[in-house]
């Protein structure tokens, strides 16, 4: 569709955009990425013939750019520039209506229902048939730059060439923009090229991507290969990391702030967790970054309260998320910034130990209700309940784990519960076999994320070591807990 070849162009004697080479086909969404000054416009500029180039070719459907005339290659490109000068003052619909130029033979002589389809739209693709009578002086910045994508759209070019087509627009606007625009692409076979500044809509929206660094190009290719830490911080400058998009196959990118100074140096200890009949609470001096099975806020985050609440045996509800939101509401908890997870046990009989390494310390805090208790291995041969009757494990780490040594733990603190369930002969009730776990269980791993950097918790790292033996140790005392309540041993 466009093949761009060793193009070599710019202002002045010193070419800005540098023996730069693509091709885009058909239907593709091609996003332009780099720093400040780093060429984008330019090398928009030199493809739409704004600027002239100094060495190489531009090829659409296989004929040099520059062969088609001023009106055919309207026709074959429409282009949204980065600023939009206009010193006289049309209606929001003469504006839009002038993108339909390349299709016409006299000036407005021809106006076809082709012509009103197109603008019409245009207008309502891009959400501003209400403001079609307004002059564009009178609009927000947003309200204009949409218009002026209502202009390109209405030129009906199959390449579409946009320079940031985001700038001004909220963040519902920049989606319903970039929704259309990418709807176009598959739909229609629109084929865009677009500038983006904000590296996380071009990795969602575009098919490939093209980062330029000092005119020339970094990297091209597919957005999890252009989007890696290693290039985005060498070509930027900055500290990013990236992670992936909660609904898409798509990378993103976070900042990585330098904060450190204004850090809340804090450690948790055991005297930070309280327990009542209620429920057993942690209340941390600081955020700590979790990862866990709870019900309330479960998997990955950032939490300073923990609570682990005790419920009636026969606690039955149609939501248990909705009901334990309300519950930590009445009970005056922040539904933001507590991880929430429930037990039939009664909570004092919880354990909790502080265990000490080299690196600092770990605490452990385990209730046991083993009722439930079942042998996975067997599990596939028999239909149960689901009944709350669990084993919820807390790990809490003073010192700074990557997200491998957060599954690590999880690994690590599973195997020491399923070694105290074997050393205290819980069994599989239906199996009469030693059992793995209950049906329920919750496991919470959560670190204050300084001090030392503890890299893995395996079982034989530092870190490992300690989480091994505390939740051993923890769950072993909580089965005997549950046990004597039960009157089971003495
Ligand atoms: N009209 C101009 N005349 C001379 N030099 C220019 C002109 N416009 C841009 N330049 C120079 O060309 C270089 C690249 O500019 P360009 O606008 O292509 O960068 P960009 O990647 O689009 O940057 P930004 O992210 O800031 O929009 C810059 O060093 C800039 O100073």
């Amino acid at each position: 569709m466009l093949d761009v070849t060793n193009i070599t162009g710019g202002y002045g004697k010193e070419p800005v955009v540098k023996d730069v080479s693509f091709h885009v086909h058909k239907g593709e969404v091609l996003g332009i990425l780099g720093p400040n000054g780093s060429g984008k416009s330019t090398l928009i500029k030199i493809i739409s013939g704004i600027l002239p180039k100094i060495r190489g070719s531009i090829t659409i459907d296989g004929q040099d750019a520059s062969l088609y005339s001023q009106k055919e290659f309207a026709r074959k490109v429409a282009v949204l520039p980065q600023l939009h000068a206009h010193a006289f003052s049309h209606s929001v619909l003469e504006t839009v209506s002038l993108g339909r130029y390349p299709h016409q033979s006299g000036i407005f002589s021809s106006w076809s229902d082709e012509d009103e389809q197109a603008v019409t739209e245009a207008l309502t693709l891009t959400a501003i048939t209400r403001y079609k009578d307004t002059l564009i002086d009178l609009l927000s910045g947003g309200e204009q730059q949409r218009v002026f994508v209502a202009q390109a759209l209405a030129q009906e070019a199959p390449i579409l060439l946009l320079d940031e087509p985001t700038n001004h627009l909220d963040i519902a606007h920049q989606q319903q923009l970039l929704d259309t625009i990418r709807r176009q692409a598959v739909d229609k076979g629109l084929t865009v090229i677009s500038v983006f500044h904000d590296i996380n809509l071009a990795a969602m929206y575009c098919d490939r991507l093209l980062l330029m660094d000092e005119g020339r190009i970094a990297k091209i290719g597919f957005p999890q290969d252009v989007i890696i830490e290693a290039s985005i911080q060498s070509v930027y400058k900055a500290r990013v990391r990236t992670q992936p998009h909660p609904e898409l196959p798509k990378p993103q990118i976070t900042l990585l702030p330098d904060m450190k100074q204004e850090k809340l140096s804090f450690t948790v200890n055991r005297e930070d967790f309280t327990t009542s009949s209620e429920y057993v609470v942690l209340h941390a001096g600081g955020p700590l970054k979790t990862l866990s099975s709870a019900v309330h806020n479960p998997g990955l985050g950032w939490y300073r309260t923990f609570i682990n609440r005790h419920v009636d045996l026969n606690y039955n509800c149609d939501d248990v998320k909705v009901e334990m939101a309300s519950y930590l509401e009445q009970q005056g908890f922040s539904g933001a910034d507590t991880v929430g997870m429930m037990t039939a046990v009664a909570t004092e009989h919880v354990e909790i130990g502080e265990y000490n390494g080299e690196f600092g310390t770990v605490l452990i805090a385990v209730t046991a209700g083993i009722g439930n208790a079942v042998d996975v291995s067997e599990a596939l041969t028999r239909d149960r309940e689901q009944r709350i009757g669990t084993i919820n494990t807390w790990v809490i780490v003073n010192g700074e784990l990557p997200d491998e040594a957060f599954i690590q733990a999880m690994i690590t603190a599973t195997e020491a519960k399923t070694k105290a369930l074997q050393t205290e002969e819980v069994k599989d009730p239906l199996t009469g076999t030693i059992a793995t776990g209950t049906s329920t269980d919750s496991l919470l791993v959560a670190a204050t994320q300084q001090g030392e950097h503890l890299p893995y918790a395996g079982p034989i790292t530092p870190l490992g070591k300690l989480i091994g033996h505390g939740v051993y140790d923890c769950t072993v005392r909580a089965i005997r807990e549950y046990k004597k309540a039960k009157g089971w041993i003495n």
